[in-house]
């Protein structure tokens, strides 16, 4: 008889179809996901590092339309990707809502390790992420993408998935992590969502929680910069580059890290088609980035 699901095909407690299991031990982890599949299901991968809000619900939505898939949400807050002066400590943590959410969504397995039992007693090895890894975010957070890529990496190895998604609003997380995954033949494919907003443009993001209420309006700057420098595509990049420093510009409690016009792979921007404008700026401490695409010359000119 075909077994019903990868519970009776013998997963064994690991994994309970309709509820949400929650993983501490990555052995453990790799044992059900390595059952499952044996039994044909796709694994699919939300990494997270909890605070879960509507972009993370949007990812594991997204997670949950493969067919014949299983998605699994990671929660670490990955302290080797924050540098000695950021926010590891006081970074937000609400693990009984993200619990609750991953359930409301239909995730059916939480991986939620400490931090010894992901890097071990005397971790060596780390993920050097090239280049790219010392410009934008990096130019700034010295370190950070070495953090990212290794501990996803552990992800991958832990779980082997088919399919990693995470969101455009870490575009340069993005574009790292599909190259790493690509690069070094890791069998899982990653794909970005689009950056999910609230109603007046401003990114979702964990750090959100830092703004008091006039600091979030001046957060807004940063959604609408990337509008009006978007709006100034058909006009070329100097033009656009123009447009969103000017927006900028007029918020006084807003310090401008970078605004940059790249190619979508964040070479050098082209001349003609499809770039990618991103901003990080900090507001009252507390750093915020974005970004958006942005097409040049014609192809940029509205209809
Ligand atoms: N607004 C958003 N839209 C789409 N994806 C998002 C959004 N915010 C976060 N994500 C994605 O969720 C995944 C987990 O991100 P993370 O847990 O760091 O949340 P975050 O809100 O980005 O937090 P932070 O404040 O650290 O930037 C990443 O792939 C990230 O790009
Ligand atoms: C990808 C990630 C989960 C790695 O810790 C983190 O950088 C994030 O939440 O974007
Ligand atoms: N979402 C990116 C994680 C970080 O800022 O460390």
């Amino acid at each position: 008889m075909t077994p019903k699901s990868a519970y009776d095909a013998g997963a064994g407690p690991g994994f309970t179809p309709g509820e949400v299991t929650v993983h501490e031990q990555p052995a453990e982890l790799a044992k059900v996901t390595r059952a499952l599949r044996g039994t044909g299901r796709k694994i699919t991968l939300v990494p997270t590092m909890g605070s879960l809000h509507e972009g993370h619900r949007e990812l594991i939505r997204r997670a949950r339309r493969v067919s014949g898939g299983v998605t699994v949400v990671s929660n670490f807050v990955n302290p080797l990707q924050f540098g000695p002066d950021e926010d590891f400590e006081r970074y937000p943590r609400s693990w009984e809502s993200d619990v609750e959410a991953c359930r409301q969504e239909g995730a059916e397995l939480v991986f939620a390790p400490s931090t010894e039992a992901l890097y071990g007693p005397d971790p060596q090895i780390t993920v050097n992420p090239g280049p790219l890894g010392d410009q934008l975010e990096g130019a700034s957070r010295p370190g950070h993408f070495a953090g990212v890529l290794t501990v996803v990496a552990k992800l991958f190895g832990i779980m082997r998935p088919d399919l990693a998604l995470f969101g455009e609003k870490d575009y340069q997380q993005l574009v790292l992590l599909r190259r790493m995954a690509h690069e070094l033949h890791l069998g899982t494919a990653v794909q970005g969502i689009p950056v999910v907003r609230e109603s007046d443009g401003l990114a979702l993001s964990s750090r959100n929680a830092y703004l008091a209420s006039e600091q979030r309006g001046a957060a807004l700057a940063l959604s609408a910069a990337l509008a009006a420098g978007a709006h100034a595509g058909a006009s070329g990049a100097d033009a656009v580059l123009e447009a969103a420093r000017g927006v900028l510009e007029t918020e006084p409690l807003l310090e401008l890290d970078y605004l940059e016009l790249r190619d979508t792979e964040l070479g050098p921007a082209p001349a003609e088609g499809e770039a990618r404008l991103l901003v990080a700026a900090t507001v009252g401490g507390t750093r915020l980035i974005d970004n958006a695409l942005v097409l040049l010359g014609s192809s940029g000119a509205p209809e």
